[in-house]
């Protein structure tokens, strides 16, 4: 998919709302379980629910890495419902990788060819010969582990190098790398107040942004400081949404969950 196409389903349904796809077998209703595959039906009853108010479904790959080979075959079965049913989603495989340069060409491979995915999350830590593989891929978008939601992001991301904070010069230096213009970055919601000093250096890049919802980031902070002109943001909440309840009504539930944020999103939008 172009960013072109992802800015146009953006405006279209007044949403940047990604929902994770984060499937815990211990957290879904009890009657799901007694199928041939809880994970995939799950998922299925989810995307069906909420297709028209997100842009984006983002399955952390750990969840299905989990459950082994039946996991595997769950997220493949998912991916493919998603662009067989619904083609102007934007598909994230939040699976962090980045090696070597030969080892990245076949993560490449695996989730933008085998699986047919948009973009990938890589980590930047091997530098530019570990991420340029997935760069290579067109109308495939790499994101970049920038400044994470997490409480960790605070032990490396943010200390200085040469007066530099290491978020910076990530994000700086891959700007320089050959295809940069296919690159993305992951911010998380709980550093808003990072999103001014980033939006400097990327103006126009779009941000996947974790950590609304259960971490509890604010939406509206991180709209404040992070849009950009084309609103260059995918917001996502997982938790937060997926498992809105645990009975019968969990899809029913989860799109109410999902039409709060949407409707936060649609106000945004009309602003601009
Ligand atoms: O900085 C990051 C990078 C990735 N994540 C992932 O996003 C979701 C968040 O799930 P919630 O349930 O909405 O908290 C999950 O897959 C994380 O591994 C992140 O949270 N922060």
């Amino acid at each position: 998919m172009t960013t072109q196409q992802l800015i146009e389903q953006i405006q279209r349904k007044k949403s940047f709302l990604c929902i994770g796809l984060d499937v815990d077998l211990t957290k879904i209703p009890e009657h799901l379980l007694q199928l041939e595959d809880p994970i995939f039906e799950f998922n299925k009853a989810i995307i069906d629910a909420t297709h028209d108010l997100c842009v984006s479904y983002k399955p952390n790959t750990a969840f299905y890495e989990a459950y082994g080979i039946k996991g595997w075959q769950s997220l493949q079965k998912t991916i493919q419902y998603i662009n067989k049913n619904y083609p102007e989603i934007f598909t994230i495989a939040d699976a962090k990788r980045g090696d070597i340069g030969n080892t990245s060409s076949m993560y490449a491979k695996a989730f933008f060819e085998d699986l047919n995915f948009d973009s990938i999350t890589v980590a930047p830590y091997m530098g530019k010969d570990s991420i340029e593989p997935f760069l290579a891929f067109h109308e495939k978008h790499t994101i970049l582990l920038a400044l994470t939601s997490n409480e960790g992001a605070f032990d490396f991301q943010t200390k200085k190098v040469e007066e530099i904070e290491l978020y910076k010069t990530v994000i700086a230096t891959s700007q320089s790398w050959h295809n940069a213009q296919n690159l993305m970055y992951v911010v998380g919601a709980t550093k808003a107040e990072y999103f001014r000093e980033i939006r400097k250096l990327i103006p126009d890049s779009f941000l996947l942004v974790p950590g609304v919802g259960a971490q509890g980031g604010s939406l509206q902070e991180v709209c404040n400081f992070g849009m950009s002109k084309n609103i260059g943001l995918l917001v996502n909440s997982s938790r937060g949404i997926i498992y809105a309840s645990k009975g019968a009504d969990f899809a029913e539930k989860a799109r109410e969950e999902a039409m709060k944020i949407q409707l936060e999103m649609q106000d945004i939008v009309n602003t601009l």
